[in-house]
């Protein structure tokens, strides 16, 4: 199994991406870490405890992290995410309390708790909490077997035409993350507007039949008026379990090697990810942009998810 720590915000997708962690039986996750991103630190910490809840997630520790970025404000995305960060269904009230460690010396405490190489870091919000481990301790640069994250995009963005939310948040964290030395696959827009929730989707998903089904359902109704109303999507692009999926089978989320810097002083750019496409990647290139996404197989692996999540009493 591939041991990881999701550093999230919930948010719709970063919901289903912790069940997606949680159900499939090729991820042991060692660690839950929350960051301001989609709302403020304690609407997202709190909301990733109310989906543990649901989901019967127990013996797994949560920490809330950074409550604003390195530098800049706080920007939330209330507009997608609305004012709890996870409007659409009733919340559960959640049934444990975070744990009083902060984020980043919990993600720092798994990594030099497990053998070198064996714990991936799975950031699906800002990167600040990450940012902040690679400066508290820079031996876990080494350790990490790599880092897994959702976020930007070689010739696309979000929050403006060229920068992408999680990155735009807090480029200065994104760029140190991206320069540490470690191994990023950065599955950015490119390859999660591909994982677009269309009609069959959530068919396969309702047929489930169970609580964290129907959880998930009412999500992406939310999740999917909002993607149509703001930015114009026939079904919402759900990007946050794409980057669990590559960590399950790298073959059904595909990744190829390319140079990307994160630009932080651009008039017009701040927050891009500049990906070098222009030849071969030079030898031991490090970080990795996904591109190819295999849809069928990965609605699969979350219909599958959540099938295996069943009903938790
Ligand atoms: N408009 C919008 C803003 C932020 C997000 C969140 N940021 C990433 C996509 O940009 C995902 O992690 C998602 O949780 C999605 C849509
Ligand atoms: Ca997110």
């Amino acid at each position: 199994t591939e041991k990881i720590v999701l550093d999230c915000d919930p948010g719709h997708d970063d919901a289903i991406a912790l069940l997606l962690a949680h159900g499939d039986p090729r991820i042991e996750l060692l660690a839950v870490t929350t960051v301001v991103g989609n709302q403020t630190l304690d609407k997202v910490t709190r909301n990733a405890l109310s989906v543990a809840t649901l989901a019967g997630i127990t013996g797994v520790p949560f920490a809330a992290g950074a409550d604003r970025p390195l530098v800049r404000e706080v920007a939330v995305a209330a507009d997608i995410h609305g004012e709890s960060g996870l409007d659409g269904p009733e919340l559960p009230a959640p049934a444990f309390a975070a744990v009083d460690t902060h984020a980043v010396d919990l993600i720092v405490e798994t990594v030099l708790a497990h053998e070198p190489g064996t714990v991936t870091l799975v950031p699906t919000g800002g990167l600040t909490n990450i940012a902040l481990a690679a400066r508290r301790a820079p031996e876990i640069v080494d350790r990490v077997k790599r880092v897994v994250l959702m976020g930007g995009g070689v010739a696309v963005g979000n929050r403006t035409p060229v920068a992408e939310f999680n990155i735009a948040i807090d480029p200065e964290a994104a760029a140190i993350v991206f320069e540490a030395g470690w191994e990023v696959v950065m599955v950015g827009l490119d390859l999660t507007h591909q994982a677009l929730a269309g009609p069959e989707v959530r068919r396969a998903i309702r047929a489930v039949g169970t609580g964290p089904a129907r959880f998930v359902d009412e999500l992406l109704d939310f999740f999917a008026a909002t993607y149509r109303d703001v930015q114009g999507f026939d079904a919402p692009p759900v990007h946050d379990p794409c980057a669990v999926a590559h960590v399950i089978d790298p073959t059904i989320v595909r990744a190829f090697p390319m140079p990307i810097v994160v630009e932080t002083a651009g008039r017009h750019t701040t927050g891009m990810t500049v990906a070098d496409r222009r030849g071969p990647a030079p030898a031991g290139c490090r970080t990795h942009a996904a591109l190819e996404l295999d849809h069928a197989r990965f609605w699969e692996l979350v219909v599958d998810a959540l099938r295996a999540i069943g009903d938790p009493a």
